[in-house]
């Protein structure tokens, strides 16, 4: 087994850092489909992009390297206590090494352990099976996405569509309020895996399953195929499109599996999964460890690159959308101008903050002056060059964790702008109005992407916090983000929620009677 620690190693850089053929197909055909000139065909474009920077820099794709789960199938009488040794320590290894976040923190104190290892990650499940193979089986899904998981009881009376009994009908509704539920807040276009039966527990635990499917593959139970095909048609109807910009794409694929349950449970979980859909696994030599094969098709395979055509006519296009190139710290009277559907550059200093800050920012002074500053919710993966920071993956973070606080932080400090993604509530948009300051979207997921618009780590506050709670102070160049909440009163998140719940309702009728 001397090879086994290395080829999980392989297997994590892999899924961290090279997005599967399948899902790379997918995600073109998503481009293809979607005006390369929309805000949703855009943002498609720069997901494209990322994804080949990601694997050309051997750099996560998003910086939320998510819950690794791996799942193991081994032959009878092989060692499963070695094998969780070396994956713990495969786990630490690709930390240390850049290729994961530190991602793995106390619940309590929010003590971050700093090799993502701790109590319950990494998660391990084993199986035994009668091959002579080791299987292994990786998926990094993100926390913003695994936010927007949803279990449904049936029978349940569900929003804009009604009464779901517990039938297939009643799963087709709750599946179809699991996409709505989800708008652009995990990285949409995303991938669910759906779970019917079982208990809590397992029913969760058949929905991640599904994710270890193929995208392309067929599910041989003939009312779910026909199930998994309805929710792909209706849910890209709903218009909720990439990032929750609208558009004609918003699901990207559906695999459901089913179990027997209770007589008293009728359990529909949903696992949501972002377009950075994270998931290979190898075959490695029982004896030895050596990889013999890679298990689903490899990233490698599938070139993101856009046909010139394309690219050239949404450039094209895009010169006709107000770009707005602004120097931080911005005053009241620039941000003012700004309207919901501006491309706004930033350069200059930025500082990032999320939850442990935003919290701290409550109650305690700020260690920088914040008048006129701009916030990115993102936790970047961080890697110490001698003395110097660099920034290895920065993509933002879901913004409406921190709704309770941002109205209150903006005004507290002056800040006159926030980075994030997911839009946020009705709360920060009348903060937003009141005292002069605007939302930015950015594209969640698109890690390198934004990395290089930091050239200069300046300094950073509160290290305590961990590598991605912490305060860094980024000299940034040429950032680009949407407006998608300006300091009039608009919100187009609050506009996509409202029409994909009118078009929602249009599946309320019977349909698996
Ligand atoms: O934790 C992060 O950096 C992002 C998270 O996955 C999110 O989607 O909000
Ligand atoms: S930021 Fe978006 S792409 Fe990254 S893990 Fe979270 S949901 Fe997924």
């Amino acid at each position: 087994m001397q090879q086994f620690e290395e080829s999980v190693y392989r297997l994590i850089v892999e899924t961290s850092t090279n997005l599967p053929g399948d899902v790379r197909q997918t995600i073109k055909a998503a481009r293809a489909s979607e005006d390369a000139a929309t805000r949703a065909g855009l943002s498609l474009s720069t997901i494209g992009r990322n994804i080949e920077m990601a694997e050309c820099n051997v750099s996560p794709i998003c910086q939320d390297t998510g819950m690794p789960t791996f799942v193991v199938h081994t032959p009878v009488g092989a060692n499963q206590l070695i094998m969780k040794d070396q994956i713990r320590a495969a786990i630490a290894r690709a930390t240390k090494d850049g290729k994961l976040r530190t991602n793995s923190v106390d619940s309590l104190t929010g003590a971050n352990s700093g090799d993502n290892l701790g109590p319950g990650t990494p998660v391990i499940h084993f199986e035994q099976w009668d091959k002579p193979d080791i299987d292994i089986r990786l998926i990094l899904k993100g926390g913003g996405c695994e936010n927007k998981n949803i279990q449904y009881s049936l029978p349940a009376e569900l929003e804009g569509l009604g009464k779901a009994g517990r039938d297939l009908d009643g799963i087709r509704k709750c599946i179809l309020h699991a996409v709505y539920q989800a708008q652009g807040q995990g990285c949409s276009a995303g991938f669910i895996g759906v779970g019917i039966g079982g208990d809590r527990t397992t029913g969760y635990e058949l929905a991640k399953q599904q994710l270890f499917r193929r995208v392309d593959d067929v599910n041989p139970h003939e009312d779910l195929r026909k199930l998994e095909d309805y929710v792909m048609d209706k849910a890209n109807r709903l218009g909720i499109g990439t990032m929750g910009f609208g558009g004609e794409v918003t699901l990207l694929g559906c695999k459901i599996g089913v179990m027997n349950r209770l007589p008293a449970s009728f359990f529909v979980s949903v696992a949501y999964n972002c377009w950075a859909y994270r998931r290979q696994g190898v075959l490695l030599n029982a004896q030895t460890g050596d990889l013999k094969a890679w298990l689903y098709p490899e990233g490698t395979e599938v070139s993101m690159a856009e046909e010139q055509g394309a690219a050239a006519a949404a450039d094209a296009q895009q010169s006709e959308r107000r770009e707005v190139r602004l120097t931080m710290p911005l005053t009241e009277e620039q941000v003012r101008d700004l309207r919901v559907g501006d491309i706004v550059i930033l350069s200059g200093e930025m500082h990032t903050g999320r939850d442990a800050l935003h919290k701290h920012l409550m109650d305690h002074d700020s260690p920088v002056d914040l008048n006129g500053a701009v916030i990115y919710h993102c936790g970047p993966v961080m890697m110490k060059d001698g003395d110097t920071w660099q920034v290895k993956a920065a993509g933002p973070t879901t913004s409406i964790r921190e709704e309770p606080y941002q109205g209150d932080i903006l005004k507290k400090f002056g800040i006159r702008a926030v980075i994030g993604k997911g839009g946020m509530g009705a709360k920060t948009l009348a903060a937003l109005q009141e005292h002069g300051a605007v939302y930015l979207n950015a594209i969640g997921g698109a890690a390198q992407y934004y990395a290089e618009c930091f050239t200069h780590v300046n300094s950073v506050d509160f290290m305590e916090f961990g590598i991605p709670e912490a305060m860094w102070h980024l000299q940034t160049r040429d950032f680009a983000a949407i407006v998608t909440m300006d300091a009039h009163g608009n919100s187009l998140h609050a506009e996509v929620e409202r029409d994909s719940k009118a078009k929602l309702a249009q599946f309320k009728d019977p349909v698996f009677a």
